[in-house]
């Protein structure tokens, strides 16, 4: 059965969040200091969904709109200390990696993520808008390996699910397909194969293992949008983390960074950030509306 596209945003009431809990998320990634992609787009989209965000830097990266001019992976005891001061003080509600660059950090992540019961949205970062490798080959080979399998859903976009599946992504079709690898083959226990690369609609394609739904809005024409992946599964991990559906996690998420996109600044001389606040504008989604 196909789901049509979004019709309307859903947020919770005071209420609601107060009954459910007071949602806590986690990102896991590398830092962008134009804000627009890494742990600032992340704990800004949490912020905005009304979620408590905390954040453990995997690399620094020295980026903006226009690229990526260095990049510093912190050490490895690094990783472990900040992952020991989080899940020995708060435990979040999702977890969400973003860029994590080498096979060694990888398997530090995944030892902490396999003892947690708790959703994990895993961002198969590999490369940056500007096309700038962020991650080494053999993490390539440890995402799949050792991540993967843990995450709840998993949001590729159409270059990192050919990596993934090792077949070429370009159509429907083809996402179908490989949407069904990354779950039943390669274990992912959902996916969002996302098609911001394609020409056309902004399509994406959900799959949960049993059924497809297809999350479709109008492709705004716009060179503004670096960090929309990392946006768009920051929303994801927000909504889980406050309780919803895995599938109006990503119909809210996909609601989310069309707003963003469409209501960008426009900052920077390249490739500019999207608008994280965008959503406030809709009537009845910002708390004192
Ligand atoms: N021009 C656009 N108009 C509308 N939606 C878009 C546009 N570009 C991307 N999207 C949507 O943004 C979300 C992220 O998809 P995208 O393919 O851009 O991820 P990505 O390549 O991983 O992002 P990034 O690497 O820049 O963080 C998807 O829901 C996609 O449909
Ligand atoms: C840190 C970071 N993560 C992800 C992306 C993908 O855009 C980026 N540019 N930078």
């Amino acid at each position: 059965m196909m789901e049509s596209s979004i019709k309307e945003i859903f947020y919770p009431s005071e209420e609601e969040i107060k009954m459910n809990r007071f949602p806590v998320a986690l990102t896991i990634a590398g830092t962008d200091p134009t804000g627009g992609a890494g742990i600032q787009a992340d704990l800004k989209t949490f912020q905005e969904l009304e979620v408590y965000g905390m954040s453990i830097l995997t690399s620094v990266v020295a980026q903006n709109t226009q690229g990526v001019s260095d990049i510093h992976h912190l050490p490895l005891s690094m990783l472990a200390a900040q992952l020991e001061s989080v899940f020995s003080d708060i435990q979040p509600h999702a977890i969400k990696t973003g860029m994590i660059a080498t096979a060694e950090m990888m398997e530090i992540v995944a030892s902490r993520i396999k003892s947690k019961q708790t959703q994990y949205i895993m961002d198969p970062v590999m490369v940056a808008t500007s096309g700038h490798h962020l991650i080494d080959e053999q993490a390539v080979a440890s995402l799949k390996e050792s991540l993967l399998p843990l995450a709840t859903v998993v949001t590729p976009n159409l270059p990192e699910a050919e990596a993934l599946t090792g077949s070429p992504v370009k159509t429907v079709d083809d996402m179908r397909e490989a949407a069904k690898v990354i779950v039943h083959d390669l274990g992912a226990g959902s996916v969002v194969v996302k098609g911001g690369h394609m020409e056309g609609d902004a399509f994406d394609l959900f799959y949960d293992g049993f059924s497809f739904h297809e999350l479709i809005t109008p492709r705004i024409n716009t060179r503004h949008t670096h960090g929309t992946g990392c946006t768009f599964s920051a929303a994801i991990a927000a909504e889980l983390a406050k309780g919803y559906t895995l599938l109006d996690a990503v119909k809210t998420a996909k609601q989310f960074i069309q707003l963003a996109i469409e209501h960008t600044w426009g900052l920077g001389k390249g490739n500019g950030p999207t608008n994280h606040m965008a959503h406030r504008r809709v009537k009845g989604a910002a708390k004192n509306d």
